[in-house]
Parts: C-alpha cells; sequence; structure tokens
C-alpha cells in the first residue's frame, strides 16, 4: 500500500504548555496504553489529548477481550485533535491492523517537525498478544518506520520487525531499524537476563548503552507505554535523543521500583507519581 498524498491538516499555533498525542488502545486497569500515556504525560506537566485505535479488556493479569476502532473514526479522531488542540509530540503504540496503519501514515506525513515516536508494542507485561498479526508489522516496517524520529521496541519487538535471528544483538537490531527508515531505534532492556538493565540506543549514527540497575518487583504493567509517553514529550521540549532516553529510562526505573503494588494480582502498574501524593 502507497502513502496518498491528502490535503494538510490546519495547525494551531504554539501553545504554552506541551500538548502531546497519543495513538493507541484503551486498556481497561489503566496502567498501560492511552490512560498510561495520559497519566505519563501529566506527571511531566504536558497536556495530553488522545486517539483511541483499540479498546482491550484488560487488567494486570492479562487481556480478555479487545476490539480495534474502524479506521475512519481514528482519522477523524486525528483530526479533531490536530486541528484544534495541536501537538507538539506524537505517539504511536498499538497497530492493531493494516488498514489502520495506514490510515495514521497517511495523515502523519503531514506533520512537520514534530517529534513522533513510535512504541511497536505487540504484547502486555503479563504476556497477551496486541496485534503483531504479519500484515500490521509490514505496515510498521513500511509505513511507520520511515516517519519515526526514534523507534522503541523491545528485543522481542525488534526482532518480530526487523527479521533477524533470535541471536542478533541489539548493535545489529538497532542499526536495521535504522536501515528500515527510523531516525533512530531505542531498544528496551535489551539484556532481559542481566542483573543490570541497559537500553540500547543507536541514534543513526553512534551506539549508547543507557543503563542502571534492575528493580525486582512485579510493577512493570505499563513501563513500556510510560518509557515512550515521556519520551515523546523530552524530545517534545526540545531535550535531544540522547538525553531524553536517559531522562526517560530514569523515571520508569523509579516508577517500576516504587510501583503499584497494591494494585491487581498480575503485574502491578508503574507509578511515576509515587511519593508525590499523600494517600
Ligand atoms: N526491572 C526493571 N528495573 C528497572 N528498569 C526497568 C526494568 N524493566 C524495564 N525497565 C525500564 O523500563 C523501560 C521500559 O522497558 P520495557 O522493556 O519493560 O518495555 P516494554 O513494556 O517491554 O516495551 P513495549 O512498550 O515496547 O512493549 C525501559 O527504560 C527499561 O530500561
Ligand atoms: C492497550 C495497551 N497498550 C499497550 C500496552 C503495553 O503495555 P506495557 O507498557 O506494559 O508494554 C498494554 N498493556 N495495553
Amino acid at each position: 500500500m502507497s502513502v496518498t498524498p491528502l490535503a494538510p491538516y490546519h495547525f494551531p499555533g504554539k501553545a504554552q504548555r506541551t500538548r502531546c498525542v497519543t495513538i493507541g488502545s484503551s486498556d481497561s486497569s489503566a496502567g498501560a496504553g492511552i490512560q498510561g500515556d495520559l497519566k505519563a504525560f501529566s506527571s511531566v506537566g504536558a497536556y495530553g489529548a488522545s486517539v483511541v485505535v483499540g479498546v482491550t479488556a484488560q487488567n494486570t493479569t492479562g487481556v480478555s477481550a479487545s476490539a480495534a476502532i474502524d479506521p475512519k473514526l481514528v482519522e477523524s479522531q486525528l483530526k479533531a485533535v490536530l486541528d484544534d488542540v495541536g501537538a507538539d509530540g506524537v505517539k504511536v503504540g498499538t497497530s492493531w491492523n493494516a488498514p489502520l496503519v495506514w490510515t495514521l501514515v497517511d495523515r502523519l506525513v503531514w506533520l512537520d517537525d514534530i517529534p513522533v515516536v513510535v512504541d511497536p508494542v505487540m504484547e502486555t507485561a503479563a504476556g497477551s498478544a496486541l496485534g503483531g498479526s504479519e500484515e500490521s508489522v509490514v505496515a510498521i516496517r513500511e509505513g511507520l518506520l520511515p516517519l519515526a524520529w526514534v523507534v522503541t521496541p523491545n528485543v522481542r519487538e525488534a526482532r518480530r520487525i526487523t527479521r533477524l535471528d533470535e541471536d542478533a544483538p541489539p548493535e545489529q537490531l538497532a542499526e536495521e531499524l535504522v536501515q528500515l527508515g527510523a531516525q533512530a531505534a531505542l531498544i528496551t532492556d535489551a539484556f532481559p537476563d542481566d542483573p543490570e538493565v541497559c537500553d540500547w540506543l543507536f541514534d543513526g549514527e553512534k551506539h549508547h548503552e543507557i543503563r542502571g540497575p534492575r528493580a525486582s518487583t512485579r510493577c512493570d504493567h505499563g513501563a513500556g507505554c510510560a518509557h515512550s509517553a515521556l519520551l515523546t514529550v523530552f524530545l517534545a521540549r526540545g531535550v535531544d535523543l540522547v538525553g531524553a532516553a536517559h531522562q526517560a529510562h530514569e523515571a520508569v526505573s523509579l516508577a517500576i521500583q516504587r510501583g503499584a503494588a497494591d494494585i491487581g494480582a498480575g503485574r502491578h502498574p508503574v507509578d511515576l507519581l509515587a511519593g508525590s501524593v499523600d494517600w
């Protein structure tokens, strides 16, 4: 499928606060997905808007049902938000099917000089699948990657998208993602079996390892969403990619460490505001 040139939207001018739009799916338990993203935007004082592309019946133990939204309704949401609220940064999450992804691509190509972060999520922390069909992976490769300022898969997602071998190191996965069109690639938790956590960033020229202690909690529901949402805000504010990747990792790492262990019986939600609210 090719990108059809469409008339650009009317974009409102600058606002005082940072405006970020998440294009993703609803998580009924609100730890991840658009709800998690909106909380992440708010946690750093950005105004968050959302374009819902899917709905999941989900809690901390997994997903029991899901449905994608009609691409026409997605397109209307995008137009409604971008025409009026505007955006300083956009994050794209779940990709349910190819027509939906191409609808987004047709519109996002018109975003001029606004950071686009693509988090090609294909599973929940508890292990349930979220899209990830072969046709949607192809649409991510051919449509979304060329729009991405940075793409933020975990290792499994990076392997699916690049089609590289099981033993391909993060260096090779990240370089291949850039070869496929992304400006940069950040592979989260690149060595899941290591005692330390390492996010692997390839900025198109140099590799960077963002390392930190591994929190030993089960509070990682929404970690990837919070990470890419914060990255979007920091890039929208003009922070350089390496700095933004460090800041996002540090905030999420703390949010896992101090996660909401009292919420749900499975993989508990991260808590970006832990310690700031006295309840
Ligand atoms: N146990 C941990 N301790 C500290 N930081 C962690 C831990 N697990 C993940 N992180 C950090 O959380 C962020 C999100 O990474 P993670 O790999 O968990 O995302 P994910 O949910 O798999 O991503 P996606 O949204 O692409 O599916 C990264 O910055 C990573 O380094
Ligand atoms: C609707 C939706 N979107 C994304 C995720 C990924 O969650 P995580 O941030 O834990 O990878 C999720 N669990 N649900």
